[in-house]
């Protein structure tokens, strides 16, 4: 699966093919404003207020506050997106939307979009700064209490997204008692490993302004601390989980976490990174999913995306045994790299 400007016809076909397609405009002008206008929709509650029934213009317009003429632009850059169908006056969610933005749908990414909207977007600025000095915006560090509530509760949308194929296809050894999540807080991931193997205990280990964001208790043991800090406990877990969190580290921290974690675990345990990747080798055709990824985390945490023989040698140099790695099939440029201590 890849993001790319798709031919609809064979005549655009061969028009890309020789080049008369003019991308930059596309990329430059049009993407941009796209981008924005999900966001915007998500944020004012487009989405929500479509939950459930088709509304008119005038209906939507009054609902969100907008203008109508604009309200107009906007929903007609969303019915062209696939995100809604226009029938008879009257807007409402696509197939499509009514997955992945229906208020209450179980798979709603609604909260991901205003998080993006309302933290992510302006760092979009910083960028030549990015460039110029190599300074990413190291967010988990700057984060205020109202930041950390959206953050947390957009992974915890992202994680919704990728559960049902994460919990059928990570690698977990046979009796396996106990794991580790590091950076999970918002437990997803430990839940639906929990609800399929019985009698898996877990422990959640994320900072401290995560678990703010998460106040209620819940059936797994909560630790509070930095994985670059923590002391953990040798030989005391058959599966540590990291997820989405390497791209947030160096190389030198990701393998001296792939130490730690390797003597964490008993013989036969497990260590597995979830992650996007970065494409092996850069062409045209390499994933875009893996190197927009790689600039956005290089912004954000001056690290980014690693490629999957990178992430099994820092496993591998630990002293674990890499296995196959797993592609999701269902998310682009995600895959599960595990390791076993033999
Ligand atoms: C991108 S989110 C991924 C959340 C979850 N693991 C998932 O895949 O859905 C990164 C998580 O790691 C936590 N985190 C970031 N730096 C960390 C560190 N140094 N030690 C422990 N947790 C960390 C964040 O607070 C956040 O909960």
């Amino acid at each position: 699966m890849e993001l790319k400007v798709s031919p609809s016809h064979p005549l655009e076909w061969l028009a890309l093919l020789l080049n008369r397609v003019p991308m930059p405009l596309l990329h430059g002008q049009m993407f941009p404003i796209l981008s924005k206008a999900v966001l915007t929709a998500a944020d004012k509650g487009v989405f929500r207020y479509l939950s459930g029934d088709s509304r008119t213009l005038g209906e939507i317009s009054e609902f969100c506050a907008f203008k109508p003429e604009p309200a107009r632009q906007l929903l007609g850059v969303l019915v062209s997106l696939g995100y809604l169908v226009a029938d008879k006056g009257k807007y409402g969610l696509s197939a499509m939307a009514e997955k992945w933005l229906r208020t209450g749908s179980g798979s709603d990414l609604s909260d991901l979009l205003i998080y993006n909207n309302r933290v992510v977007w302006k760092w979009m600025e910083q960028l030549e700064n990015y460039l110029e000095t190599g300074a990413g915006i190291a967010y988990h560090q700057h984060f205020e209490e109202p930041e950390w509530q959206l953050y947390q509760r957009a992974m915890l949308a992202v994680a919704r997204s990728e559960v049902n194929e994460f919990a059928k296809r990570c690698p977990v050894p046979a009796r396996a008692a106990r794991m580790l999540d590091i950076g999970g807080a918002h437990g997803l991931h430990v839940t639906a490993l929990r609800s399929k193997y019985t009698g898996l205990e877990a422990d959640i280990l994320d900072l401290p302004g995560a678990w703010s964001a998460h106040p209620e208790p819940e059936s797994f043991n909560r630790m509070e601390g930095n994985i670059l800090e923590v002391k953990l406990e040798d030989k005391r877990y058959d599966l540590v989980l990291m997820s989405s969190l390497a791209h947030h580290f160096s190389e030198a921290e990701n393998r001296m976490i792939a130490r730690k974690v390797a003597a964490s675990l008993k013989p036969g345990g497990i260590y597995v990174i979830n992650e996007f990747v970065h494409p092996a080798r850069l062409d045209s055709d390499s994933g875009l999913v893996g190197t927009s990824s790689s600039l956005f985390f290089g912004l954000t945490s001056t690290s980014g995306t690693w490629t999957i023989a990178e992430t099994q040698a820092w496993q591998a140099e630990a002293g674990l045994k890499p296995m196959k790695a797993r592609r999701f099939r269902t998310v682009p440029g995600r895959v599960l790299m595990s390791a076993v201590r033999v």
